[in-house]
């Protein structure tokens, strides 16, 4: 199981997260309270690891514009969480996650008109496009299996809910923001916390 730890604004989360197992760190380049710029994104991307992946979430970005972004930062996969089309979806040079918000059955419809590498299922619910810290109704993935994709799982997951998440979804990776936070600002023990919980649930 693989774990992004989303909304990455500093050198000493990003390897804190790096250190404690993260597979994965998101880099919001959308209107967001977790908003990086060009420049900070660079300088952070360019001490990680060359095998880390380094995601750029975007919301109905013009492509000029993130391909700008990846071509300046090292961001090595491209997260778009608007109301992108599979049509927009497609022919970037690197890999992509379409993320689609699921709040009933019907919603998981749209899952097949996809054909990016990987799908993110998160809640629609909140202030901002996504790291809101809203749960959806994980049962309705459970119901209906999303066969044949890699199938990441966001919104609202904390310690305390992933594991159930886990069992209940078998996602191939599970993505946190908000609840690796304390008072808004990334919390090192949660995230490390967070992955413990992860690993855990594997082992059984
Ligand atoms: O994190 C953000 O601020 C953000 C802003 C705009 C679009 C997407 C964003 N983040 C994504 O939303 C999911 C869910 O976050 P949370 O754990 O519920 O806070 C997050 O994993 C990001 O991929």
């Amino acid at each position: 199981m693989k774990v992004k730890i989303c909304g990455i604004t500093d050198l000493e989360t990003a390897l804190a997260s790096v250190e404690h197992g993260a597979d994965a760190l998101g880099f919001v380049f959308a209107d967001s309270k977790r908003r990086i710029t060009i420049d900070r994104a660079k300088e952070i991307i360019g001490v990680l690891p060359k095998d880390l992946l380094k995601i750029g979430v975007f919301v109905d970005e013009q492509r000029e514009m993130i391909e700008r972004i990846v071509d300046e930062t090292g961001i090595n996969v491209i997260q778009l969480h608007g109301n992108e089309s599979p049509a927009d979806c497609a022919s970037f040079s690197i890999p992509v996650i379409k993320a689609l918000s699921i709040e009933s059955a019907n919603d998981l419809l749209k899952v097949d008109e996809y054909e990016c590498d990987y799908l993110l299922l998160d809640s629609p619910k909140g202030k901002y496009r996504g790291g809101n810290g809203v749960a959806f109704d994980w049962g309705l993935l459970a119901d209906q299996k999303v066969e044949g994709k890699k199938v990441i799982l966001a919104g609202g997951l904390t310690c305390e809910n992933v594991g159930g998440a886990i069992q209940l979804v078998q996602p191939y990776m599970v993505d946190v923001s908000s609840g690796v936070e304390t008072d808004g600002k990334k919390d090192k023990e949660k995230i490390k916390g967070f992955i413990n919980e992860v690993t855990k649930e594997e082992g059984k």
